[in-house]
This record gives structure tokens, C-alpha cells and sequence, in this order.
């Protein structure tokens, strides 16, 4: 062992690197999946898809953690009606907050007194707070952690390609041209850092009117589909736009649980079937739904 030289000595700042690099390797074995939520586009539903889709694992009886980080623009908490800050363990580990059963959410959000103050943070600071969002906190084993990203190719998305090279990335999109360039340059950014692509969501693909029932396609529909095909990705499935998931994101109360078996809900089930199927999943043993 190299011999310590005292203050600021570089060994010891090297051993404590190696074995704060060996703790976050731990705690990514003990997580069976990591999917990274991403797109190339803002405001196209990634928070949505992220949160749906995680809250529909966990009714199944899958244990997983939702991280969220879109440090600058954090919507996890507030869709899930989280609030207060997350609690320490004796041990020093931050503890995640509980949703139901099975579903633990971590948010830069849940570690800032003030909810609504800016994170003003270059990209290494941020590099080091995603290492420590799954070194530091207490989440125990899991089958799934779900990856909420802000949109683009920057450093978040870079940094879990770094942090978590085994990630596979959902990449969602709306079904109209404009997002869809945009997707494109995600499926070449994650063939580029060496991400594996689980495959692709197509969001707001149309509106069933509440008067008529009649389809309306607000932004057409069938481009997600179509991009998939002609990048070579699988397509995961199209959830149609509903006015309640607005309203559900507001308000903090996720439509799954209000309002079962609307075309949406269904939508989102349809997406977690292929995802299981593609993953090879058997359904959990244990049988408690979240
Ligand atoms: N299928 C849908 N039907 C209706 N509204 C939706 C749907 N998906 C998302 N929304 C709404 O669109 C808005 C943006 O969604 P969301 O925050 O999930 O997008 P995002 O891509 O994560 O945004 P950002 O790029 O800002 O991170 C929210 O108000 C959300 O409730």
C-alpha cells in the first residue's frame, strides 16, 4: 500500500475514489434492469412514459427504483404527489421515497429545501451527483431502475452511458416529423456511446374525443412505428393523448390508479408487455402489487 503524505495526499484520494467506484459498482449489482428514458425532443411525455411505465412494473409486483434525473427540470416528484425531503439512515445512506409497495423514487427535487430554487451545475458536478444518486442512497435490491432523463444528448444521458454502461435505453418520441429528427439523433447517440436500445415509444399519437369517441391524430400517428422500422429498433408501442394525464400530472394522482381501463392505461400495460417480453422476464414470485 502506497504510504500516506498527509493532507490532500494523492494515494489516499485515489483509495477513496477506488472504493467509492467499487460501492456504486455494488449497489448497480443489486439491480437486475437500468432503463434510461430519453429523447431527442423536449416536452414530448419522457417523465410521463418514465413514470407510467415504472408505477405499472411495480403493480405487477417488480421492485423498482425511479431516479430522476433531470436535474434542471424535475417533474418526478410532483407527478407522484411526493413531497418533503428524503430521510437519512443510521448508516448514512439517503433513503428513497416510498410509493406503494414496491416503488422507491429518488429526485434532486426530494434534496432541495427550496422545491422551486435553480440548479445551476456544470456537467462534472452533475456527473458526480448521478454517481452519487445510486452510491449514496439506500435502494436496496431491485428488478428494474427506471432512469428519467431531460431530452437531448447532454450529460445526463452521457453520464449514465458512462456511470451505467449495461442500460437500455426506451426512447420516446411524438409521432410527427419534428421529434422524430430528433429521435434519430438519439438512436445515434446511443449507438455511438454503446448503449443498448430496448426500443422506441410513440407519446400523444392521437386523441380519442371525449364527446364522440371518434380518433382524432393531433400530431398524425404511426411515425414512431415507422422510424423504428426504417432505424432497425424495435417499437414498444403508442400511447394515445389523454386531457386526464395532464390533469393527473398536476394533481399528483397517476390515471392508473384513478382510472382503470382507459384507452391510455391500456396503452401504457401494452408498453410494459413488450418490455417484459423483449427483457425474457418471468413475472415476480412474490405476488404483492404495489
Ligand atoms: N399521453 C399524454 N396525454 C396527455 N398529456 C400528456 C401525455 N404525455 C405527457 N403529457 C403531458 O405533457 C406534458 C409534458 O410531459 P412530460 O413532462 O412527461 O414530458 P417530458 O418529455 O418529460 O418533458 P421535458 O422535456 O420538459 O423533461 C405534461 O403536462 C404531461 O402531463
Amino acid at each position: 500500500m502506497e504510504k500516506c503524505e498527509g493532507k490532500s495526499c494523492s494515494s489516499c484520494e485515489k483509495r477513496h475514489q477506488e472504493s467509492k467506484d467499487e460501492i456504486l459498482r455494488c449497489k448497480l449489482d443489486r439491480i437486475k434492469y437500468k432503463l434510461i428514458v430519453m429523447s431527442g425532443k423536449g416536452g414530448v411525455g419522457k417523465s410521463s412514459v418514465a413514470v407510467y411505465c415504472a408505477l405499472e412494473l411495480a403493480n405487477r409486483g417488480y421492485r423498482v427504483g425511479l431516479m430522476d434525473v433531470d436535474l434542471h427540470g424535475p417533474s418526478v416528484p410532483r407527478m407522484l404527489g411526493l413531497q418533503g425531503l428524503l430521510g437519512v439512515t443510521p448508516n448514512q445512506e439517503i433513503m428513497p421515497h416510498r410509493y406503494g409497495r414496491n416503488l422507491q423514487v429518488v429526485s434532486i427535487e426530494s434534496l432541495l429545501q427550496d422545491r422551486d430554487s435553480a440548479v445551476i451545475w456544470r456537467g462534472p458536478i452533475k456527473h458526480g451527483v448521478i454517481k452519487q444518486f445510486i452510491a449514496d442512497i439506500e435502494w436496496g435490491d431491485l428488478d428494474f431502475l427506471v432512469i428519467d432523463c431531460p431530452p437531448g444528448t447532454g450529460d445526463e444521458p452521457l453520464s449514465i452511458a458512462h456511470i451505467i454502461p449495461e442500460a437500455q435505453a426506451v426512447i420516446v418520441t411524438t409521432p410527427q416529423e419534428v421529434a422524430l429528427a430528433d429521435v434519430r439523433k438519439s438512436i445515434n447517440f446511443c449507438r455511438k456511446v454503446g448503449l443498448n436500445i430496448l426500443g422506441i415509444v410513440e407519446n400523444m399519437a392521437g386523441l380519442y374525443c371525449p364527446h364522440c369517441g371518434g380518433f382524432v391524430p393531433i400530431f398524425k400517428t404511426g411515425g414512431g412505428e415507422k422510424t423504428a422500422k426504417d432505424m432497425g429498433i424495435a417499437f414498444l408501442g403508442s400511447l394515445p393523448f389523454n386531457p386526464a394525464v395532464v390533469e393527473a400530472g398536476d394533481s399528483g394522482k397517476p390515471i392508473l390508479e384513478k382510472n382503470p381501463g382507459d384507452p391510455f392505461s391500456d396503452a401504457v400495460k401494452t408498453v410494459v408487455d413488450e418490455i417484459v417480453a423483449r427483457l425474457q422476464l418471468v413475472p415476480p414470485c412474490r405476488m404483492a402489487t404495489n
